[in-house]
Order: structure tokens, then sequence, then C-alpha cells
């Protein structure tokens, strides 16, 4: 079970310090879609030439155009890059296509997806790497959260990686873990806390407790 930082409310400079501070208790680190729309993928692309060991996940949501933003997110360096699954079968498909040509990785984000078995049983057939629940800000101010999705989702997806996203925080991260996806994602879990780094290192050992 790998653990993925989420980094949405910061500037490039604000992302490389704080994944210097988390760095050796993360698997993976996510630039969010508002450091794209603010940075434009050079935020993918200096994350990534500052921790080259690090595994970069630009959260582009992409929805159209997929093989050319794949492609244009992979010259940034980065090493998996996100599509929505309410996108066209077409744009999954080319995503998916351009990532192998690449050898990067497609991850599909299922927010605002209304039949999540069914969408995510199709996705799994396309060939996605990772198939993503994921409750948005706008749906956790309401109260939701994605547990449930998750069980849903892994009681039919046979290939691809499962992952768990939106609002997860150390008091919560225990009912991720016991779904068993094979990725947790955590913004504000642990990027919005005082101590960050105890945040992601106490995360990481209860991932490792299973
Ligand atoms: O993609 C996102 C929002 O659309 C976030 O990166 C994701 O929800 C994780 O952040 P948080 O744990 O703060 O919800």
């Amino acid at each position: 079970m790998e653990l993925q930082l989420a980094l949405d409310l910061v500037d490039i400079p604000g992302a490389i310090e704080v994944i210097k501070e988390v760095e050796e208790h993360i698997d993976i680190v996510e630039i969010g879609t508002p450091v794209v729309i603010n940075e434009g993928l050079r935020a993918v692309k200096e994350v990534k030439s500052a921790f080259p060991n690090l595994t970069v996940l630009a959260d582009l949501k992409i929805m159209d155009a997929a093989g050319y933003e794949v492609m244009k997110a992979s010259e940034a360096g980065a090493d998996i890059i996100t599509i929505l699954g309410a996108a066209e079968d077409e744009s999954i498909k080319g995503a998916i296509e351009e990532a192998k040509k690449q050898n990067k990785k497609i991850l599909v984000d299922m927010i605002a997806v209304k039949d999540l078995v069914k969408r995510a049983e199709e996705l799994d057939k396309l060939g996605a790497d990772y198939i993503c629940v994921h409750t948005g800000y706008d749906l956790q101010a309401v109260g939701q959260n994605s547990f449930a999705d998750l069980a849903a989702i892994k009681s039919v997806v046979k290939n691809a990686k499962t992952a768990i996203a939106g609002g997860i925080k150390l008091d919560t991260i225990a009912e991720a873990i016991q779904a068993k996806p094979d990725l947790i994602i955590v913004g504000g879990g642990i990027a919005g806390q005082d101590d960050k780094k105890a945040a992601a290192a106490k995360m990481k050992e209860l991932m490792a407790q299973g």
C-alpha cells in the first residue's frame, strides 16, 4: 500500500519545501490541479528535477485531448497522469495509449461518476493503471467520503490498482486502510498540519501495520 501526498494549495517553492519535510515517508507526490492551473506544467518539471527519485503525479483531471495532454505532462516529467472516469472511452484509450508509449501510468479519477461499479469495470477492461474513488472538496464540505465507494469498486476491479482520495486525515485513515486500496491519497491531512512530517510518518506506520 502506497501513500501519495497531494499538494493543492501551494506555489512551486512551497511545494518543494513541504516535500523536503516529508519525502522519506511518501511514495508519490501529486502536483494538484490548482497548482497546475496557477503554475502550469512548470510545477511538475521543477518538482521532478528537485526530486528525481520521487514518483510525481500530475493531477490534470483530463477530460479531452487526452493523448496530447498526457504527452505534455510526460515531457514535463510526470510519472503518473490523471484523467476523469467521466471522460469518453476514446479519451481514456488515447490517454492509456500515449502513457504506454511514454512509459508512464494513468490514474483514472472517479469523481462525479454516478454508476461507479459499471464504470470501474469498463475502465479496468480498458487498461487503466489506477482507478481512484474520490470525494472532492465540494462534497467533503457537505460531509461525504469515499470509503463505501472503495469497497464497491474493489469488488469488480481485477487488473488496475485501486486508490482513494478526499479528506483523509489521521483520524480516518484506518477506515481507508481496512478496505485495502493499493494507494491512499492525502492532501490537507498532511500538508495542512503543523507537523507535516509527523502526520506522514504516522500514516505510513498505520499503513504498514495494515
Ligand atoms: O484532487 C483533489 C481535489 O480535487 C485533492 O488533491 C484530493 O482530494 C486530496 O486532497 P485532500 O486530502 O485535501 O482532500
